[in-house]
């Protein structure tokens, strides 16, 4: 769907170059995670591939074709749901949709997306007295608004409760399912795990590493079981390597001959791969 190659991009002014050298593609029907500490420059790549920047180096191929070859049509073809929503706030939810549903060729069903985001019987409020997840649903609604193939996300459950959270996250497995493709950038690992098919990580202006969700995690080396147990009347700690663990004599004579309070197991999550990577906390 996109080859990204050499992508390179520094804004007027800055004296660095915010990306200094992206690589990567898209394959189409996949949801393309994009990830990496605050400020690494997700948000910059996402406005290139959806035109909102030009003036970058290297090239972007979009459907075989330079993005830069591409004119309005584009974005018949693009949804894009970024992380400022931004709505008329003195119109309706309604009078919103409708404004935007008359730019596309082939309009979404709105009465249809609106209720499977749970706005229907909110449409005809003004969307000023629309809470946050109220308006970041109202958001994706737009992002879908043009049944569009390929799908711009940022932090598309910002805000939202678990329940709304769900709804979004269904909607957007769906239109994968149905062959759609979605770039996303989220700091929410949880989300990361259940919605992409690859990832990628971003740090120093570049992409240090991209892979499916469980061979990173499996790249990753932290395979243990921690065991709490009482030895007298003190509680004591022990850790084992979970592969060699039915073999290590002193964690079978623990579970043997004492009492055991606890087992954790610890595998590698994304967050440790995201640390890894990316030298950084998530949101440091
Ligand atoms: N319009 C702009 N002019 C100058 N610098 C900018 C502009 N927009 C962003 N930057 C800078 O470019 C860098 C990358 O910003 P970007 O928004 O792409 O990061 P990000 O990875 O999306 O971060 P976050 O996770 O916080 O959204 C930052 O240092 C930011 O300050």
């Amino acid at each position: 769907m996109f080859q990204i190659h050499n992508l390179t991009y520094r804004y007027p002014n800055e004296q660095e170059e915010t990306l200094r050298e992206v690589n990567f593609h898209i394959q189409e029907g996949e949801i393309f995670g994009l990830l990496g500490p605050s400020g690494v420059g997700k948000s910059t790549t996402q406005k290139v591939l959806t035109k909102l920047i030009k003036g970058y180096g290297g090239t972007v191929k979009y459907k075989g074709k330079d993005l830069s070859s591409y004119g309005k049509d584009y974005f018949q073809d693009i949804g894009v749901g970024f992380e400022m929503p931004v709505h008329f706030s003195k119109l309706t939810a309604e009078e919103n949709v409708s404004f935007f549903k008359k730019l596309y060729k082939n309009p979404a069903d709105t009465d249809e997306l609106l209720k499977r985001v749970g706005l229907y019987d909110d449409r005809n409020k003004k969307v000023s007295s629309f809470s946050k997840g109220m308006k970041a649903r109202l958001n994706f609604v737009r992002a879908m608004i043009n049944q569009p193939t390929m799908l711009f996300l940022d932090e598309p459950t910002n805000g939202l409760d678990p329940v709304n959270a769900r709804i979004i996250k269904n909607m957007i497995k769906e239109f994968r399912d149905q062959g759609g493709t979605v770039l996303l950038t989220t700091h929410l690992m949880n989300d990361v795990d259940e919605l992409c098919d690859r990832v990628a990580f971003m740090a120093n202006g570049a992409i240090a590493e991209i892979d499916t969700p469980k061979n990173l995690k499996l790249k990753g080396s932290e395979r243990t079981v921690t065991v709490e147990y009482l030895k007298g009347d003190s509680a004591q700690t022990n850790t084992f390597n979970l592969d060699r663990i039915g073999s290590d004599e002193t964690f079978l004579s623990i579970i043997k001959d004492y009492t055991v309070l606890t087992i954790h197991s610890k595998e590698t999550t994304l967050e440790d791969i995201f640390i890894e990577m990316t030298g950084v906390k998530i949101d440091e």
